[in-house]
């Protein structure tokens, strides 16, 4: 890639399945595979290797094609077994193999031992990109990208390697090759257009001509609600959003009801008869809005990749819907005869037929596709809200298809060149909905060129003034005191707890907690200055490294996080109300060798993989503790504001101030905040490892 993905997290979160972990096949242990080469490293050291980044070594070796069947969009899907000649035979359970679905997998022909390594690097190439849909016991079963996607014919065995993994695993997204070709595309068509080709809409999105005012806040229209909980500042929000005609901004910081209030906009829309696109930057987040939209009974359709999309809102999809709607009959009797012409193909061993019937594939496949688009046109007509991942909405499904209004959520992750796809030939308007990171104002000055670093969110903001944001002030998640310094540093001192929660503490929680130190406090700091509690390098042992460099950790640090969280359980809090969060991957793994077993149903996770999420009690540990007052990945703002907002009654911080202070001047208030606020401790060696 020519320029930096900035969706790819600088240190890839381990993932939370519990059976996870790295393939025992052989291909991971090829001697040929730098990374698989046995590890130079003591042995004390390979014996209780942590975590392995999700990335390495996931490939399943000696499988054999069971089944093949056309799918959505005349994708080719390859149902996958272990061949039964291999590894003992009987055709029975795969290895353990961790691969999941949803992941991009590559599926290719395996080279044979006598293979050259030229020869094997070709057959590499040769590899079938696709989605895996369905992962069983005995069999794998994958949708192949492209129309005349096929791993056929070539008799071989086949192995499979995932390319990256599903994004439904971990609320972040991975690098794909395909969303970052469609962003690139998007951006020289945009930067092409000549100024006589803009609407008056994108002329307002390239600051070429402002807004249409909206009256004051006090002169809006009222609206019937459908919820009436709503509170003031959602409702104005609202209010705001329908009466803007072009673009209108909702900044919503953490717990503030961001998708309540977008729900409800959406029904205030469907109200005035509009045809509404609503898109997130993850499949996660269209997801969420899709279970959130459910119980209202909207005519609704998700675009998307079923293999990727929350099992609760797939009856909701496309795939779903060409099989159920009445518009699908017309496509099944053609899948059909497609199926059967595939099953044909292996039963012939004569290469001429077999070439026969492959063209008569591809010709009922292009039929297949023609009578499909009909049935997607008129079901993408019949719902009035559509719902799907900015890069889907960029998709052939709704190629030319205009809509009265776009919703963006989560905007401030979306990156400019993914919303361009999906607004730039719509003459709608867009309400786009920001999340819970700071803004970092000015960081596109007007008529700044179109970059795949900047959002949308932004550039509007740094165009056309906070007039055209509304914020989101009442938050239903934190405690006053864990508010306190994200409220003042990042959202201008106005976030309101609400009264149900601005006092809750662990001892009020639905089961019986004992008031100790810790549960009557919401929030702690365990300060380790002072050197004993130093930070490792990691990056050495067995797929540790990754590109960005070697990730840290601290193990003393650890320890003190464990202590505080078996006290927090001594005294009664569940663990699954726990989370322990922090922005290194090897400090993760140290973490999951220490608190997965004493506490099962604790939640650890990466800083990244738990944005959206909340927790009763959550423990960030910050690992950087050195004299040279490097601080990495904390220097970044809105990562650590992720970690200070997901907890609700109590919040407990683990770091160094003396290394983490000098960091920045945020990083310096943020300790003199905890100094000042925190309940402070400061732990000694021998608190930690006693009875070790
Ligand atoms: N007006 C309201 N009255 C009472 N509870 C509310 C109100 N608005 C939102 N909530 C509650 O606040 C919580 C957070 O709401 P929601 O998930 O919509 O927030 P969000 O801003 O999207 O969250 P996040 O910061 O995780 O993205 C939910 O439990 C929701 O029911």
């Amino acid at each position: 890639m020519p320029f930096p993905n900035p969706n790819l997290p600088y240190d890839i979160p381990n993932p939370p399945h519990p059976r996870w972990h790295q393939s025992t096949s052989r291909a991971s242990r090829r001697p040929s595979s730098p990374s698989s080469r046995p590890s130079s490293q003591p042995s004390s050291r390979r014996a209780r290797p942590s975590c392995p980044p999700p990335r390495a070594g996931l490939a399943i070796l000696n499988l054999q094609l069971a089944a093949q069947r056309t799918g959505l969009g005349g994708k080719t899907i390859v149902e996958l077994v272990p061949d039964p000649a291999v590894g003992g035979g009987g055709g029975g359970d795969m290895a353990e193999h961790g691969i999941r679905v949803g992941d991009v997998v590559g599926v290719g022909e395996q080279a044979r031992g006598g293979e050259r390594k030229r020869e094997r690097g070709e057959m590499e190439g040769r590899r079938v990109g696709g989605v895996v849909v369905r992962v069983g016991a005995r069999a794998v079963v994958v949708a192949l990208d492209g129309e005349e996607a096929d791993v056929e014919g070539r008799g071989g065995r086949l192995w499979l390697c995932v390319l990256s993994l599903s994004p439904t695993r971990f609320c972040v997204k991975l690098a794909n090759d395909v969303t970052y070709k469609r962003m690139n595309q998007t951006m020289s068509k945009l930067q092409k257009a000549s100024e006589a080709e803009y609407t008056p809409f994108i002329r307002v999105l390239f600051g070429l001509s402002s807004p249409t005012p909206v009256p004051p806040d006090n002169e809006l229209r009222e609206l019937d609600w459908i919820d009436p909980s709503l509170n003031d500042s959602q409702k104005n929000a609202i209010k705001f959003a329908m009466a803007s005609s072009e673009v209108a901004l909702i900044h919503g910081p953490p717990g503030t009801g961001k998708t309540h209030t977008l729900i409800e906009l959406i029904l205030q829309m469907l109200k005035q008869n509009l045809h509404v696109l609503v898109c997130g930057p993850s499949n996660i987040s269209v997801d969420n809005i899709v279970e959130r939209l459910a119980p209202h009974k909207v005519p609704m359709i998700r675009l998307g990749h079923p293999a990727r999309l929350l099992p609760s809102v797939v009856n909701h999809s496309l795939d779903v819907l060409t099989r159920t709607s009445d518009a699908a009959a017309i496509v099944q009797d053609i899948r059909k005869e497609m199926d059967d012409k595939q099953a044909s193909i292996r039963k012939t061993r004569n290469g001429r037929e077999k070439r026969a019937i492959y063209g008569e594939i591809k010709e009922l496949r292009k039929e297949y596709r023609e009578r499909e688009r009909g049935c997607v046109d008129s079901l993408v007509k019949g719902s009035k809200v559509v719902l799907a991942t900015l890069h889907g909405a960029g998709g052939f499904h709704l190629k030319n298809r205009q809509f009265d209004v776009v919703n963006i959520d989560e905007a401030s992750q979306a990156l400019e060149a993914q919303s361009s796809p999906t607004i730039k030939s719509l003459n709608s308007k867009t309400k786009t909905k920001e999340t819970n990171e700071e803004r970092d104002k000015g960081r596109n000055g007007t008529g700044e060129k179109l970059t795949l670093e900047s959002t949308l969110f932004d550039r509007l903001l740094a165009l056309h003034g906070s007039d055209i944001k509304r914020m989101l002030t009442t938050q239903y998640r934190m405690h006053e005191k864990i508010m306190a310094f994200p409220s003042a540093e990042l959202y201008e001192s106005k976030l309101v707890a609400a009264e149900a929660v601005k006092a809750r503490l662990l001892t009020d929680l639905p089961y019986p907690v004992e008031e100790t130190e810790d549960t009557l406090e919401p929030l702690v700091s365990w300060d380790t200055q002072g050197g004993d509690f130093a930070e490792q390098i990691e990056g050495d042992e067995a797929g540790e490294k990754i590109s960005s460099g070697e990730s840290k950790s601290n193990e003393a640090e650890a320890a003190v996080v464990r202590m505080h969280v078996q006290k927090l359980v001594d005294a009664g809090v569940k663990p699954e109300d726990m989370a322990v969060v922090t922005p290194y991957n090897a400090q993760l793994g140290k973490l999951s060798q220490l608190l997965k077993g004493p506490f099962p149903g604790i939640e650890l996770g990466s800083i990244d993989g738990f944005q959206g999420r909340e927790k009763e009690a959550v423990v960030v540990s910050l690992v950087r503790s050195n004299a040279e007052h490097e601080v990495g990945f904390l220097g970044e703002k809105r990562r650590l504001n992720v970690a200070m907002t997901r907890p609700k009654r109590h919040l407990c911080v683990v770091g160094d101030s003396e290394t983490i202070g000098p960091g920045s001047a945020f990083l310096k208030r943020w300790m003199d905040f905890l100094e000042a606020n925190a309940d402070l401790r400061y732990p000694a060696l021998s608190d930690v490892y006693v009875g070790d």
